[in-house]
C-alpha cells in the first residue's frame, strides 16, 4: 500500500473504488488455481481465458520497448480474446488535444520522450476504466502500463494482473521501427515504411520485416508522431531502459512474466505468438484453409 499513500486521496479513492469491485469478483480459489498456472508458464487456451469467470475477464499486460509492435498485437489479441485493448499512449494523445495550459506542458514532455506524472496517468486510466464497466466491458489488454515500478506497485494494489507478455526486439530494429512509423491523418490507420532486413549474428537470428505500406487512398496523408524523431526515439529508449525495463522483473519474480522475441513481420510474428500464448485463432486458421484450398 506504499504506493497509494504517495498518490493523492482523491486518486486512490478513485482507483480504488473503480477497479476494486468488478475484478475482485474472482474467487480466491480461482485466483489461487491461476497463480500456480502462470506460475508454471502453462498457458490458458483461448476457452479458459473466455470462460474464466462469470463477472472478470482476462487482464493480461503487454510491456515492451518503443517500436517493438505492442500496439499491432496487444489489439489483435484483444479482438481474438474479446476484451477491450487500452492503450496508454493513445489515451494520452487523445487528451492532449486540449489547449489548455497543462495539456501544453505535458505535451511538450511527452514530445521530450519523458514519462508523464503517475497522476495524470491513473487519473486517465481510471476515467478510461470506468467507461469500460458502464459499457459492460470484462478484462482488458493493457499497452504502455504499468511502466514504473510504482505504477506496477498501484496496479497490484488494485486488481489481479494474469498474464505479462514481454515483447523484445533488437535496438537498432527499434529505432528504424518508430522512425518509419506513419498515421492515417483520416482513418488512424497505422503504416510502417521501414523495410527491416538484418543478418543474424553471434548466434542471433536474422529478422525480416517488409513495409507495411499504405494504400492508396491514405498515401497522402500520412503523419509521424512528433515523438517519433530519432533522438527522441533515443530518449525515449533510455527511459525504457531506466524506468520501465525493471518492471519486466516486477513480473518474471511472480511468476507472470512471459518473454517473445519478435522475429519478423506480422505474418510470421502472430502464429509464433498464439502458439506461444497456446491460443488458436480459427478466423486466420479458417482463412488459411481457404488460401490452401484456393
Ligand atoms: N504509463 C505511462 N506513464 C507515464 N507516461 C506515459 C505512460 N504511458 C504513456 N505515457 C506517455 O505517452 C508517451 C507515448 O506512449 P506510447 O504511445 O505508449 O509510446 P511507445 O511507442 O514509446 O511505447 C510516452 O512516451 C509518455 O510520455
Amino acid at each position: 500500500m506504499a504506493a497509494f499513500r504517495r498518490l493523492s486521496p482523491g486518486l486512490q479513492a478513485s482507483m480504488g473504488s473503480i477497479i476494486y469491485r468488478p475484478y475482485r469478483l474472482m474467487s480466491g480459489a480461482a485466483q489461487a488455481a491461476m497463480d500456480v498456472e502462470v506460475w508454471n508458464m502453462t498457458m490458458p487456451t483461448v476457452e479458459d481465458v473466455q470462460r474464466q469467470d462469470e463477472g472478470r475477464g482476462p487482464q493480461w499486460v503487454f510491456l515492451g520497448c518503443p517500436g517493438v509492435g505492442k500496439g499491432t498485437y496487444a489489439s489483435r489479441l484483444s479482438k481474438l480474446l474479446d476484451v477491450p485493448h487500452i492503450a496508454m499512449g493513445d489515451l494520452v494523445r487523445n487528451e492532449l488535444k486540449a489547449s489548455s495550459p497543462l495539456a501544453k506542458q505535458l505535451s511538450e514532455a511527452m514530445k521530450a520522450g519523458k514519462l508523464l506524472p503517475d497522476e495524470v496517468i491513473f487519473n486517465l486510466l481510471s476515467k478510461r476504466l470506468e467507461q469500460g464497466l458502464s459499457a459492460g466491458e470484462r478484462g482488458f489488454i493493457l499497452d504502455g502500463f504499468p511502466r514504473t515500478i510504482s505504477q506496477a506497485e498501484v496496479l497490484e494494489d488494485v486488481t489481479e494482473i494474469d498474464l505479462v507478455v514481454n515483447l523484445r526486439l533488437r535496438e537498432d530494429v527499434l529505432i528504424s521501427k518508430c522512425l518509419g512509423r506513419r498515421i492515417c491523418s483520416q482513418c488512424g490507420g497505422n503504416f510502417n515504411l521501414a523495410k527491416i532486413d538484418v543478418k543474424g549474428e553471434d548466434g542471433a537470428p536474422s529478422i525480416f520485416m517488409p513495409p507495411l505500406l499504405p494504400p492508396p487512398s491514405c498515401a497522402s496523408k500520412m503523419t509521424i508522431r512528433a515523438d517519433d524523431t530519432d533522438e527522441v526515439v533515443r530518449a525515449r529508449l533510455r527511459v525504457y531502459h531506466e524506468e520501465s525495463a525493471p518492471v519486466e522483473g516486477y513480473y518474471r519474480s511472480r511468476g507472470k512474466l512471459l518473454d517473445f522475441n519478435v522475429g519478423g513481420g506480422i505474418p510470421e510474428t502472430w502464429p509464433n505468438l498464439l502458439a506461444a500464448l497456446n491460443l488458436t485463432d480459427k478466423a486466420s486458421e479458417e482463412g488459411d484453409q481457404q488460401k490452401l484450398a484456393a
